[in-house]
Parts: C-alpha cells; structure tokens; sequence
C-alpha cells in the first residue's frame, strides 16, 4: 500500500525537514506531497485561498485513494486502533491518501471527499508539525503489525 501523505505548505524549516526524514525512511512507500501555500498579505481573502489550497489538495489525491483527513474534530484512535486501522487500508486499499491542511484548516470539500477523519487529538496543532507526529504514528502502527521492537505497550 501507498500512503501519500498531502499537506499544505511548503519550503519547511529545517526541523520540520529533520523530524519527518527521520521516521519517514523507515517507513516503506510513504509519499509526501506539498500543496503550496499561499502568502497571507494583510488583507488576504483567507477563505478564498484556503478555497484554493483545498482544490490543489484535492487535485493531488490518487485515482481510487482511500481519503483521510487529518482534523482535529475527527476519530481519536490510540496506536493500536491506528494499527487496527493501517491493516484494514493495506487489506483494501492499493493507496491511502492522508490529507493536512493550512494554517485555516482543510476546506469543506476536502472534508466532504474525505472518507474519514483522523484527530491526533483534542489540541490544535501547527501544521507544520503535524507532518512529524502522522510520520511517526504510522511507523508505530508499521512496527506493531510488524512485531518490529520500536514499540513498548
Ligand atoms: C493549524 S491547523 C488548522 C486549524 C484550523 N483552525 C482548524 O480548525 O482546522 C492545520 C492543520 O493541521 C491538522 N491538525 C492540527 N491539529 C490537529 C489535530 N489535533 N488532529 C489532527 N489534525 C490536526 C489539520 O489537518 C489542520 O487542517
């Protein structure tokens, strides 16, 4: 299974690029797309360019991806369900589509395409992070199905 992890926002500081590298090779066919986001000048119609980042993410979804947006409003899984989770994609679906939003959120209608919604919890979080911590949790889900030793019940 492919999972496409598509996030708004691009050209990272260094500890965003360190932090996601640093999970992110280890975990086999995890694929990051960055959506550009758009500078927000003074009076920037924020709605109108979260609009649009919105259709860019969408446009960078897979044919046939299983779609899940990443919200805080969304399911709170603790790693094991996400294992229970990360099983069933990878029995049903040849890619998983993950998507993050900018710093107004994911757009309506990349909420509407979403097939369902992952929080990582009640706290909302940069998105710049948010990258990190998806990496990280899906190598856990990863070494659990796995009987690999990096996770410790
Ligand atoms: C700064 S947050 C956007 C906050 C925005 N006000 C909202 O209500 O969604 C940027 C993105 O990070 C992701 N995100 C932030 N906190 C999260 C959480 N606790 N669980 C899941 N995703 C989160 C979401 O994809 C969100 O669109």
């Amino acid at each position: 299974m492919h999972i496409d992890l598509i996030c708004v926002g691009q050209k990272m500081p260094t500890w965003v690029k360190t932090g996601f590298n640093e999970y992110a090779k280890r975990l086999p066919h995890l694929n990051l797309i960055e959506i550009p986001l758009r500078k927000r000048s003074k009076n920037a119609d924020l709605a109108r360019l979260q609009r649009q980042e919105g259709e860019h993410t969408l446009a960078a979804i897979a044919q046939g991806a299983y779609v899940i947006a990443l919200d805080e409003r969304g399911q709170v899984w603790n790693t094991v369900q996400l294992a229970e989770q990360f099983t069933y994609w990878m029995r049903e679906y040849n890619t998983v589509a993950l998507l993050v939003g900018g710093p107004e959120g994911l757009s309506t209608a990349c909420l509407q395409r979403a097939q369902q919604r992952w929080s990582l919890s009640a706290l909302t979080l940069p998105h710049q992070l948010v990258r990190i911590v998806v990496a990280e949790q899906l190598y856990r889900a990863w070494s659990i199905i796995n009987n690999h030793p990096y996770h410790r019940a």
